[in-house]
């Protein structure tokens, strides 16, 4: 486990995944990340956890482009920040957000189709499909979405239409994965089916999850960071972060999720 904002694992090269480095936001006066750093290594499903407000989707918006930022955030040892939203697009970084946005009146197979369509010509997209690409197979095999592929996307449950928005970035070849709360408003199979398909999709990736479901995280975090006020309050495995007091005096004003007796004297 390690300290506040420290980067947090040992092995910090460059290689090794994405490394954010006192990343910092304001909005004006109000400084909503402060000196943030942590890493999430390739092959790892790294949650961001931390009360409303903490600064979650907020570091996702700077490491995605979307939030002016200052700091570091690097991929295999490209820095990223201050690059334009599609070019960070392009460098092999995708997101979800909370509402899958997903093309309802097509079907998942075209889905996925227009998604890999990122670095086609445009035109192709309008002639006739003359094979499957493999990206495509691969993602209705990762996905689970295979039998699915002719079903329009408006009909699909709440996880499949997530699964489908995780497709499309693979298809997109997106190798750090930013995920905002995927399983929320999920069934308890659904959110089974998600967490293994991240631990699928995860070697060669990186994986950074938003999460408020704890249970989620217990069962399928690698590694957490936990976010208070902006800053990195603690990180470690899940274990470990459970059992920091901070965590808990924190979580204890917020939820009682996280106070569970197990770890409480760890
Ligand atoms: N565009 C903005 N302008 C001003 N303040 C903002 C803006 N976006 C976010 N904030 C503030 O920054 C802080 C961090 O917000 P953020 O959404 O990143 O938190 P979060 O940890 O993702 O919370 P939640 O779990 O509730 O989604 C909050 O106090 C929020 O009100």
């Amino acid at each position: 486990m390690t300290t506040e904002n420290s980067t947090i694992h040992a092995d910090t090269t460059d290689a090794a995944g994405l490394v954010v480095e006192n990343l910092r936001v304001r909005f004006g006066d109000f400084v909503a990340v402060d000196s943030a750093s942590f890493q999430a290594r390739r092959g790892e499903v790294h949650f961001l956890i931390g009360p409303n407000g903490a600064g979650k989707t907020t570091c996702v918006d700077a490491i995605t482009g979307l939030a002016k930022a200052t700091g570091s955030v690097r991929h295999d040892g490209r820095e990223v920040l201050g690059t334009p939203v599609q070019k960070i697009a392009r460098q092999g970084f995708g997101r979800t957000f909370q509402t899958a946005s997903v093309f309802e009146g097509l079907s998942v197979l075209q889905n996925l189709d227009i998604a890999a369509g990122l670095h086609r010509r445009w035109l192709s997209l309008l002639g006739v499909r003359k094979h499957v690409d493999e990206r495509i197979e691969e993602a209705l095999d990762s996905t689970g979405l295979r039998d699915l592929q002719g079903t329009l996307a408006g009909v699909l449950s709440h996880g499949q239409k997530q699964w489908l928005e995780i497709g499309m970035l693979l298809v997109q070849d997106a190798t750090v994965l930013m995920l905002d709360e995927p399983v929320a408003g999920m069934s308890f199979d659904e959110r089974q089916a998600t967490g293994e398909l991240l631990r699928r999709i995860a070697p060669g990736r990186s994986i950074v999850v938003v999460e408020h479901d704890m249970d989620f995280v217990r069962d399928f975090a690698d590694y957490v960071t936990v976010l208070h006020q902006g800053s990195v309050l603690s990180a470690g495995s899940i274990h470990e972060v459970q059992a920091d007091r901070r965590v808990q005096q924190v979580y204890l004003g917020a939820t009682e999720d996280i106070d569970e007796p197990e770890y409480a004297h760890a």
